[in-house]
Protein backbone atom coordinates (compact mmCIF):
# COMPACT_ATOMS: atom_id res chain seq x y z
CA UNK A 1 0.00 0.00 0.00
CA UNK A 2 1.29 3.25 -0.87
CA UNK A 3 0.74 6.75 1.09
CA UNK A 4 -1.23 8.09 -1.43
CA UNK A 5 -4.51 9.60 -0.27
CA UNK A 6 -7.31 7.23 -0.70
CA UNK A 7 -9.94 10.10 -1.24
CA UNK A 8 -9.35 13.91 -0.87
CA UNK A 9 -12.26 16.26 -0.79
CA UNK A 10 -11.22 19.90 -2.25
CA UNK A 11 -13.37 22.99 -1.87
CA UNK A 12 -16.42 20.32 -1.49
CA UNK A 13 -19.30 22.68 -1.81
CA UNK A 14 -23.02 20.86 -1.52
CA UNK A 15 -26.62 22.43 -1.46
CA UNK A 16 -29.84 20.87 -1.08
CA UNK A 17 -32.13 22.97 -2.87
CA UNK A 18 -30.79 26.71 -1.49
CA UNK A 19 -29.36 26.35 1.22
CA UNK A 20 -25.49 25.42 1.46
CA UNK A 21 -24.83 22.29 3.74
CA UNK A 22 -21.09 22.05 3.29
CA UNK A 23 -19.14 25.08 1.85
CA UNK A 24 -15.32 24.83 0.58
CA UNK A 25 -14.32 21.59 2.31
CA UNK A 26 -11.08 20.30 2.02
CA UNK A 27 -10.10 16.90 3.77
CA UNK A 28 -7.78 13.89 3.12
CA UNK A 29 -8.32 10.65 4.42
CA UNK A 30 -4.44 8.69 4.45
CA UNK A 31 -4.19 4.82 4.47
CA UNK A 32 -4.49 3.97 7.96
CA UNK A 33 -6.15 6.98 9.66
CA UNK A 34 -8.94 6.63 12.13
CA UNK A 35 -10.65 9.73 12.04
CA UNK A 36 -13.65 11.22 14.09
CA UNK A 37 -16.11 14.21 12.67
CA UNK A 38 -17.93 16.27 15.13
CA UNK A 39 -20.00 19.29 14.69
CA UNK A 40 -23.57 20.09 16.02
CA UNK A 41 -26.51 18.89 14.59
CA UNK A 42 -27.38 19.21 11.06
CA UNK A 43 -23.69 20.43 10.68
CA UNK A 44 -23.28 18.11 7.18
CA UNK A 45 -21.43 15.41 9.29
CA UNK A 46 -23.60 12.46 7.34
CA UNK A 47 -23.41 14.66 3.72
CA UNK A 48 -19.81 14.39 4.28
CA UNK A 49 -19.65 11.49 4.40
CA UNK A 50 -22.39 10.58 1.25
CA UNK A 51 -20.08 12.91 -0.73
CA UNK A 52 -17.04 11.16 0.38
CA UNK A 53 -18.43 7.99 -0.86
CA UNK A 54 -19.90 9.34 -3.87
CA UNK A 55 -23.08 9.03 -2.96
CA UNK A 56 -24.26 12.74 -3.98
CA UNK A 57 -22.87 15.16 -6.41
CA UNK A 58 -21.21 18.57 -5.19
CA UNK A 59 -22.53 21.39 -5.82
CA UNK A 60 -18.63 22.64 -6.49
CA UNK A 61 -14.99 21.24 -5.52
CA UNK A 62 -14.00 17.69 -6.29
CA UNK A 63 -14.00 14.33 -4.56
CA UNK A 64 -10.74 12.07 -5.67
CA UNK A 65 -10.68 8.57 -4.84
CA UNK A 66 -7.94 5.97 -5.35
CA UNK A 67 -9.58 2.97 -7.64
CA UNK A 68 -8.83 0.47 -5.61
CA UNK A 69 -10.29 1.84 -2.62
CA UNK A 70 -13.39 -0.09 -1.27
CA UNK A 71 -15.86 1.70 1.40
CA UNK A 72 -17.77 -0.35 3.69
CA UNK A 73 -20.52 1.91 5.23
CA UNK A 74 -22.06 1.33 8.62
CA UNK A 75 -25.34 3.34 8.44
CA UNK A 76 -26.90 4.63 11.71
CA UNK A 77 -29.20 2.06 13.09
CA UNK A 78 -32.00 4.44 13.67
CA UNK A 79 -31.88 4.36 9.56
CA UNK A 80 -32.15 -0.08 9.99
CA UNK A 81 -35.22 -1.77 9.53
CA UNK A 82 -34.58 -4.04 12.20
CA UNK A 83 -37.83 -6.22 10.97
CA UNK A 84 -36.22 -7.32 7.74
CA UNK A 85 -36.79 -11.19 8.25
CA UNK A 86 -32.71 -12.37 8.20
CA UNK A 87 -30.43 -13.79 10.70
CA UNK A 88 -27.17 -12.32 11.99
CA UNK A 89 -25.22 -14.55 9.26
CA UNK A 90 -28.11 -13.87 6.12
CA UNK A 91 -27.34 -9.94 6.79
CA UNK A 92 -23.76 -10.35 6.43
CA UNK A 93 -23.58 -12.83 3.46
CA UNK A 94 -25.90 -9.93 1.67
CA UNK A 95 -22.71 -7.66 2.03
CA UNK A 96 -21.49 -8.88 -1.25
CA UNK A 97 -23.06 -9.55 -4.47
CA UNK A 98 -23.78 -12.53 -5.86
CA UNK A 99 -24.94 -13.65 -9.30
CA UNK A 100 -27.37 -15.84 -10.89
CA UNK A 101 -25.20 -19.40 -10.60
CA UNK A 102 -24.82 -19.08 -6.41
CA UNK A 103 -27.22 -16.93 -5.30
CA UNK A 104 -26.84 -18.46 -2.09
CA UNK A 105 -23.87 -18.23 0.58
CA UNK A 106 -21.11 -20.95 -0.32
CA UNK A 107 -19.86 -22.92 2.65
CA UNK A 108 -16.68 -20.96 2.07
CA UNK A 109 -18.15 -18.07 2.58
CA UNK A 110 -20.12 -19.50 5.54
CA UNK A 111 -16.58 -20.15 7.43
CA UNK A 112 -15.48 -16.57 6.52
CA UNK A 113 -18.83 -15.40 8.24
CA UNK A 114 -18.05 -17.32 11.33
CA UNK A 115 -14.55 -16.03 11.43
CA UNK A 116 -16.14 -12.38 11.15
CA UNK A 117 -18.40 -13.19 13.56
CA UNK A 118 -15.76 -14.01 16.34
CA UNK A 119 -13.45 -11.30 15.22
CA UNK A 120 -16.22 -9.05 16.43
CA UNK A 121 -17.10 -10.89 19.67
CA UNK A 122 -20.39 -11.87 17.98
CA UNK A 123 -19.61 -15.99 18.05
CA UNK A 124 -22.58 -18.16 17.98
CA UNK A 125 -25.04 -15.83 16.58
CA UNK A 126 -25.04 -16.53 13.17
CA UNK A 127 -28.80 -17.71 13.50
CA UNK A 128 -30.23 -15.07 15.61
CA UNK A 129 -32.68 -12.71 13.91
CA UNK A 130 -31.04 -9.26 13.92
CA UNK A 131 -34.06 -7.57 15.60
CA UNK A 132 -33.04 -9.94 18.88
CA UNK A 133 -29.60 -8.50 19.75
CA UNK A 134 -28.81 -5.75 21.68
CA UNK A 135 -27.86 -2.20 20.63
CA UNK A 136 -24.32 -2.47 20.86
CA UNK A 137 -24.19 -6.28 19.06
CA UNK A 138 -26.59 -4.83 16.36
CA UNK A 139 -23.90 -2.23 15.89
CA UNK A 140 -21.01 -4.81 15.42
CA UNK A 141 -22.95 -6.91 12.55
CA UNK A 142 -23.28 -3.93 10.71
CA UNK A 143 -19.51 -3.65 10.97
CA UNK A 144 -18.81 -7.30 9.91
CA UNK A 145 -21.10 -6.77 7.04
CA UNK A 146 -18.56 -4.20 6.22
CA UNK A 147 -15.73 -6.05 6.71
CA UNK A 148 -16.85 -8.87 5.28
CA UNK A 149 -17.82 -7.05 2.06
CA UNK A 150 -14.12 -6.55 1.69
CA UNK A 151 -13.77 -3.21 2.54
CA UNK A 152 -10.46 -1.91 3.96
CA UNK A 153 -11.99 1.40 4.61
CA UNK A 154 -15.01 1.54 7.16
CA UNK A 155 -17.27 4.79 6.93
CA UNK A 156 -19.61 4.65 10.19
CA UNK A 157 -22.24 7.19 10.83
CA UNK A 158 -22.61 7.76 14.05
CA UNK A 159 -21.75 4.10 15.62
CA UNK A 160 -22.29 5.29 19.44
CA UNK A 161 -25.81 6.68 18.69
CA UNK A 162 -27.62 5.37 21.38
CA UNK A 163 -25.42 3.20 23.31
CA UNK A 164 -24.48 3.29 26.76
CA UNK A 165 -21.42 4.60 28.04
CA UNK A 166 -20.03 0.86 28.50
CA UNK A 167 -20.71 0.01 24.96
CA UNK A 168 -19.92 3.06 23.79
CA UNK A 169 -16.43 2.18 24.89
CA UNK A 170 -16.59 -1.22 23.76
CA UNK A 171 -17.57 -0.06 20.17
CA UNK A 172 -14.22 2.71 20.70
CA UNK A 173 -11.85 -0.63 21.60
CA UNK A 174 -13.23 -2.42 18.17
CA UNK A 175 -12.82 0.55 16.05
CA UNK A 176 -9.20 0.89 17.49
CA UNK A 177 -8.45 -2.71 17.08
CA UNK A 178 -9.37 -2.99 13.58
CA UNK A 179 -7.66 0.52 12.44
CA UNK A 180 -4.16 -1.62 13.97
CA UNK A 181 -5.52 -4.49 11.71
CA UNK A 182 -4.98 -2.20 9.07
CA UNK A 183 -8.93 -0.26 8.38
CA UNK A 184 -8.76 3.01 7.43
CA UNK A 185 -11.63 4.38 10.05
CA UNK A 186 -13.89 7.44 9.69
CA UNK A 187 -16.75 8.06 11.71
CA UNK A 188 -19.48 10.37 12.44
CA UNK A 189 -20.02 11.21 16.27
CA UNK A 190 -22.31 13.33 18.49
CA UNK A 191 -19.97 12.04 21.55
CA UNK A 192 -16.86 14.28 22.21
CA UNK A 193 -15.95 13.01 25.59
CA UNK A 194 -16.89 9.29 24.86
CA UNK A 195 -15.56 8.78 21.10
CA UNK A 196 -13.79 11.90 19.58
CA UNK A 197 -11.34 13.46 22.35
CA UNK A 198 -10.05 9.42 22.32
CA UNK A 199 -9.26 9.54 18.49
CA UNK A 200 -6.11 10.64 16.39
CA UNK A 201 -7.66 13.12 14.23
CA UNK A 202 -10.73 15.19 14.47
CA UNK A 203 -12.39 16.99 12.03
CA UNK A 204 -14.37 19.83 13.57
CA UNK A 205 -17.38 20.48 10.64
CA UNK A 206 -20.01 23.62 10.92
CA UNK A 207 -21.10 23.56 7.65
CA UNK A 208 -16.89 24.16 6.92
CA UNK A 209 -13.97 22.68 8.44
CA UNK A 210 -13.40 24.82 11.64
CA UNK A 211 -10.24 22.54 12.82
CA UNK A 212 -8.80 19.57 11.98
CA UNK A 213 -6.21 17.62 13.59
CA UNK A 214 -4.91 15.47 16.26
CA UNK A 215 -6.91 16.79 19.64
CA UNK A 216 -4.03 18.82 21.09
CA UNK A 217 -4.88 21.16 18.11
CA UNK A 218 -8.38 20.85 17.51
CA UNK A 219 -9.65 20.55 21.39
CA UNK A 220 -9.73 23.73 22.23
CA UNK A 221 -12.16 26.05 23.43
CA UNK A 222 -11.97 28.47 20.13
CA UNK A 223 -12.63 26.04 17.85
CA UNK A 224 -15.32 24.33 19.90
CA UNK A 225 -16.70 27.10 20.51
CA UNK A 226 -16.63 28.28 16.94
CA UNK A 227 -18.15 24.47 15.89
CA UNK A 228 -20.63 24.32 18.61
CA UNK A 229 -21.86 27.84 18.45
CA UNK A 230 -21.60 27.87 22.42
CA UNK A 231 -18.62 28.39 24.83
CA UNK A 232 -16.51 25.84 26.03
CA UNK A 233 -14.04 24.73 28.07
CA UNK A 234 -11.47 22.00 27.85
CA UNK A 235 -10.30 20.13 31.64
CA UNK A 236 -7.81 17.73 32.26
CA UNK A 237 -9.01 14.76 34.33
CA UNK A 238 -7.77 11.30 35.05
CA UNK A 239 -5.41 11.97 32.43
CA UNK A 240 -7.95 12.25 30.27
CA UNK A 241 -9.75 15.35 28.20
CA UNK A 242 -13.00 16.15 29.49
CA UNK A 243 -14.84 18.80 26.98
CA UNK A 244 -17.30 21.03 29.23
CA UNK A 245 -19.80 23.33 28.28
CA UNK A 246 -19.52 26.41 29.77
CA UNK A 247 -23.17 28.66 28.30
CA UNK A 248 -25.95 29.41 30.28
CA UNK A 249 -27.33 25.57 30.14
CA UNK A 250 -23.78 24.37 30.87
CA UNK A 251 -23.45 20.63 30.90
CA UNK A 252 -20.11 17.54 30.24
CA UNK A 253 -20.67 16.74 26.28
CA UNK A 254 -22.05 14.97 25.18
CA UNK A 255 -24.88 16.61 23.92
CA UNK A 256 -27.21 17.55 20.86
CA UNK A 257 -26.82 21.16 20.05
CA UNK A 258 -29.59 23.50 20.60
CA UNK A 259 -30.46 22.98 17.08
CA UNK A 260 -30.68 19.43 17.83
CA UNK A 261 -33.51 16.75 17.24
N1 LIG B 1 -31.73 14.93 1.33
C1 LIG B 1 -31.79 16.13 1.89
N2 LIG B 1 -32.56 17.12 1.36
C2 LIG B 1 -32.61 18.36 1.92
N3 LIG B 1 -31.91 18.70 3.00
C3 LIG B 1 -31.12 17.77 3.58
C4 LIG B 1 -31.03 16.44 3.05
N4 LIG B 1 -30.17 15.73 3.82
C5 LIG B 1 -29.76 16.59 4.80
N5 LIG B 1 -30.33 17.79 4.65
C6 LIG B 1 -30.09 18.99 5.48
O1 LIG B 1 -28.71 19.25 5.44
C7 LIG B 1 -28.23 19.69 6.71
C8 LIG B 1 -27.08 18.79 7.14
O2 LIG B 1 -27.61 17.48 7.38
P1 LIG B 1 -26.66 16.28 7.82
O3 LIG B 1 -27.55 15.10 7.99
O4 LIG B 1 -25.53 16.18 6.88
O5 LIG B 1 -26.14 16.83 9.23
P2 LIG B 1 -25.50 16.00 10.43
O6 LIG B 1 -24.40 16.85 10.96
O7 LIG B 1 -25.14 14.63 9.99
O8 LIG B 1 -26.72 15.96 11.44
P3 LIG B 1 -27.03 14.90 12.60
O9 LIG B 1 -25.89 14.98 13.55
O10 LIG B 1 -28.30 15.41 13.19
O11 LIG B 1 -27.18 13.55 11.95
C9 LIG B 1 -29.43 19.68 7.65
O12 LIG B 1 -29.94 20.99 7.72
C10 LIG B 1 -30.40 18.74 6.95
O13 LIG B 1 -31.74 19.10 7.25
Amino acid sequence: MTDTPLITADGLTVSYGAGVVLDDVSVTIAPGDLIGIVGPSGSGKSTLLKALLGDLEPTSGTVTRRPDVHVGLVPQVERIDWNFPVTVSECIGMARARGLRTPWITKAERGEIAAVLDRLGLHGLGDRHIRDLSGGQQQRVFIARAVFSGAKVLFLDEPTSGLDVTTRHEVLHLLRDLNADGFTIVLSTHDLNGIATHLPIIVCLNKSVIGAGDPDSVLTPDVLERTYGSPMQVLEHGGMRVVVETGPEASVLPFRSAAGR
